[in-house]
């Protein structure tokens, strides 16, 4: 059994800003002292400079955790004439190690396809960023019975447009769209059946370690719902959003996903 080091992801979406980063700084820098479990933080990209130097500056109190900064989405193209769009190039400049990809807020509000995502995927992995990698249904997708199929379509593009070991140095994020925000969490059961179909189509899709891959679960993910989600055998962490804004909680979160294993 392969073991896999837990993540536990801050998608702060459009909010914070730098007074939340130095709380999160400063709470990791007190109270985390296991490098169990991987962090990472993302904020907005106007910030994510300043978090970066927020972590170097602490390094010190920080020795012996893992905490990397990410970039909430990137470019399919390398750069030019492109309005308010973000190479990957360029988070990887300022110091970022991650970037969500497909977010579902991203494929619903701002054009993101499984085509276009499996592009940006390219050109994170090509600027050495770990792509977490965002699949997940819809309400209707899942009552129609659908959940696998739509999943399986984008990791099966992320493959055909990157190659048989695409996921060698990726994360997945499994986000029911019908519990992002909604504080109607997916079950651990149903969670563990999404990451466990997940895993199980990468090895049959890839040649990268399906049970090396983490597989992440985000949709309404708090302190009262966690144990018993990343105590699945196939959820690796999570990918938080709201929770992820609240210092307290987050850590709370991360020392969970360590004691989950
Ligand atoms: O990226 C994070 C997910 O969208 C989950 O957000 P949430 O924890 O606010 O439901």
């Amino acid at each position: 059994m392969t073991s896999r080091r837990p993540v536990l992801a801050g998608n702060w979406k459009m909010n914070g800003n730098l007074q939340l980063a130095q709380e999160l700084v400063a709470k990791f820098s007190s109270e985390l002292d296991s490098d169990a479990v991987e962090v990472v933080l993302c904020p907005p990209a106007v910030f994510l400079a300043n978090v970066k130097q927020l972590l170097e500056q602490n390094a010190a109190a920080l020795a012996g955790t893992r905490i990397g900064v990410g970039g909430q989405n990137a470019s399919a193209l390398d750069g030019g004439a492109h309005t308010g769009e973000i190479a990957a190039s360029m988070l990887a400049s300022v110091g970022c190690d991650y970037v969500i990809l497909g977010h579902s807020e991203r494929r619903a509000m701002y054009g993101d396809t499984t085509v276009s995502v499996a592009e940006k995927f390219a050109k994170a992995i090509a600027n050495g960023l770990i792509p977490i990698l965002c699949v997940g249904e819809s309400e209707s997708e899942r009552q129609q019975g659908n959940t696998f199929d739509v999943i399986a379509a984008d990791l099966e593009k992320v493959v055909e447009t990157n190659g048989k070991r695409a996921f060698d140095n990726a994360i997945i994020a499994y986000e029911p769209l019908w519990a992002i925000g909604t504080g109607n969490s997916a079950t651990p059961e149903q969670a563990q059946e999404v990451h466990a179909f997940i895993r199980a189509h990468l090895a049959k899709i890839s040649d990268s370690d399906a049970n090396a891959v983490r597989i992440l679960y985000g949709g309404s993910v708090t302190p009262d719902n966690a144990v018993e989600l990343f105590a699945q055998a196939d959820v690796d962490g999570g990918l938080i959003g709201g929770a992820s804004l609240d210092a307290d909680k987050f850590i709370n979160l991360c020392q969970m996903a360590v004691s989950a294993k």
